[in-house]
């Protein structure tokens, strides 16, 4: 049987077996490609410390959550949460359902527990159907959430990565995080595709 594929398709498949990251990621046993992102963003912020409490949205297959633990160690916490299934890691506390529903944000908290969180990071993004118009706000939609519950959760002092998607509601997201964080910024790794309208919002020092 032929299985019709489209030109994107074929040249998202060549792009992701030609990248020196996936193949990097397959060498050194990490879930996905996404690992470098946090890799890259953790040596220029020195975000992630032994012992800190972290919080990972739309962890699956587990890249960050993978990295995120080794780097708190055996005396912190790794919560993560998906809307897939994620296969069990070590160190990590894992929630799977949709962020969007209540239930699912309660789970989190009660998993968290007293606890409040050092850091939370969310590499959440919707399954892209290619018409900006749904996509973006989609988009946005997520990180507000992250947003929300990272206000809900942190220390003071603590900090907040999001993945954030340039174009509408960017800067008026980006302003909103200035009126809880000292500090606000943007990265995009080298291991982001250029390509890609995905830029790493990150925002130091909580401020509740
Ligand atoms: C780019 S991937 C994350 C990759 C991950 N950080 C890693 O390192 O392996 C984006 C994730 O967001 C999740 N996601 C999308 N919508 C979601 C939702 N409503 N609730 C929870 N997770 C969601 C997807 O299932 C997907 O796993």
């Amino acid at each position: 049987m032929l299985v019709a594929r489209s030109k994107s398709s074929g040249r998202w498949l060549q792009e992701h077996f030609d990248d020196q990251y996936v193949k990097k990621s397959r060498e050194l046993g990490y879930r996905s490609r996404a690992s470098f992102k946090l890799l890259e963003l953790n040596e220029k912020d020195k975000l992630i410390r032994p012992g800190m409490t972290l919080v990972d949205l739309g962890a699956a297959p587990g890249g960050w959550s993978q990295i995120a633990a080794e780097l708190v160690g055996d005396h912190g916490r790794v919560v993560s949460s998906d809307i897939l299934p994620m296969d069990p890691l070590p160190g990590v506390q894992f929630v799977q359902g949709d962020f969007t529903e209540e239930s699912v944000l309660n789970e989190i908290l009660q998993t968290l527990g007293d606890q409040l969180a050092d850091l939370v990071i969310s590499d959440m993004a919707p399954n892209m159907s290619g018409m900006n118009a749904v996509d973006q706000p989609a988009a946005m939609y997520l990180v507000e959430l992250a947003l929300d519950m990272a206000r809900q959760v942190l220390k003071p002092g603590g900090d907040f990565v999001a993945k954030v998607f340039q174009g509408e509601g960017f800067d008026e997201y980006m302003n909103d995080m200035r009126s809880s964080f000292t500090k606000v910024y943007s990265r995009k790794p080298d291991s982001s595709r250029a390509r890609s309208r995905e830029v790493y919002l990150i925002g130091r020092n909580f401020r509740p």
